[in-house]
């Protein structure tokens, strides 16, 4: 399903809103390291996301080594940055430390 790029202007809407995610270089993916105390609290966290990844049919793009998850969100219908990712990093927020 077809779903629209942000423009500059909520892009930079976005990334003030979110100010622990960061702009990949390309400009067309948000990106957060989370760490933890350990694997099974690491991959509690992934548990839950994924959980909400499937409720809203939009899923991160993730690597987990130990207690540290990185998270690359970008929607590929719309080939970069859309609304999508910026609430789920709004509720991956709620989840992480
Ligand atoms: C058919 C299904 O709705 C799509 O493939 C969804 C699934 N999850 C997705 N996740 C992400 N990150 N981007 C998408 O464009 C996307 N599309």
């Amino acid at each position: 399903m077809a779903i629209a790029r942000l423009t500059e202007t909520e892009r930079a809407e976005a990334l003030a809103a979110l100010p622990l995610w960061s702009l990949r270089a390309d400009g067309l993916a948000l990106t957060r390291t989370f760490r933890f105390a350990d694997f099974a609290e690491a991959f509690g966290f992934m548990t839950r996301v994924a959980i909400l990844a499937e409720k809203a049919d939009h899923h991160p793009e993730w690597f987990n080594v130990y207690n540290r998850v990185e998270i690359t969100l970008t929607t590929h219908d719309a080939g970069g940055l859309s609304t999508r990712d910026v609430a789920l990093a709004g509720a991956i927020d709620g989840f992480g430390s």
